[in-house]
């Protein structure tokens, strides 16, 4: 959460001519209601089972970058979807974590604690981020251009 997916997500897809999709704003669009909202009105429980289908969706109709929600890999159908695609997983410290999401509201799983539920989810996920990652790009102290050209160059180095 916070560590750029998005944002990067977009610059790689511009760098490639290709398009680029984000499955938090395919679920707005769908919903016509913030990612904070379906948590404050349906729980994690229901958020993660329209996140499912919009990732199923989503890696079915678009050929492209696709930038996921941090928590999509949660789900076992999800992650083998992932199998046999480009998937990069971009990597950060918790200070920085910190300053990219700050106090902001639209990310209700670090409304409260900020530095304890990141940490708290990243030793619950990182097994998985690693799973599914076909390149890891650590994005501390890097601009989102300087983030993209590093995610280029691994991805790169992959098709070798
Ligand atoms: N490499 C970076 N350095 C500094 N700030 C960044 C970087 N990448 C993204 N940000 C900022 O961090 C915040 C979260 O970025 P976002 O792309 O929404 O992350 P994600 O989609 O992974 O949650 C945004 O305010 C964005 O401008
Ligand atoms: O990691 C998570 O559980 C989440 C990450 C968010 O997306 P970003 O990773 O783009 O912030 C969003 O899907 C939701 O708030 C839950
Ligand atoms: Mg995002």
């Amino acid at each position: 959460m916070g560590v750029g997916k998005s944002t990067v997500g977009q610059l790689l897809a511009e760098r490639l001519g290709l398009g680029y999709r984000d499955t938090d704003a395919d679920i707005v669009a769908e919903q016509g209601r913030s990612i904070a909202e379906i948590f404050v009105d349906e729980g994690e429980a229901v958020f993660r089972a329209i996140e499912k289908r919009a990732v199923a969706a989503a890696l079915a109709e678009h050929d492209g970058v696709l930038a996921l929600g941090g928590g999509a890999v949660l789900d076992a159908d999800t992650r083998a979807l992932l199998a046999g695609l480009r998937v990069v997983y971009l990597s950060m410290e918790v200070e920085e974590a910190v300053r990219r999401t700050g106090l902001n509201a639209a990310r209700p799983l670090l409304a409260v604690n900020p530095r304890r539920q990141w940490r708290e989810l990243m030793e619950a996920r990182r097994h998985l981020y690693e799973e599914v990652a076909t390149a890891v790009v650590a994005t501390d102290g890097r601009t989102p251009e300087e983030v993209t050209q590093a995610a280029l160059d691994a991805l790169e180095l992959k098709k070798a």
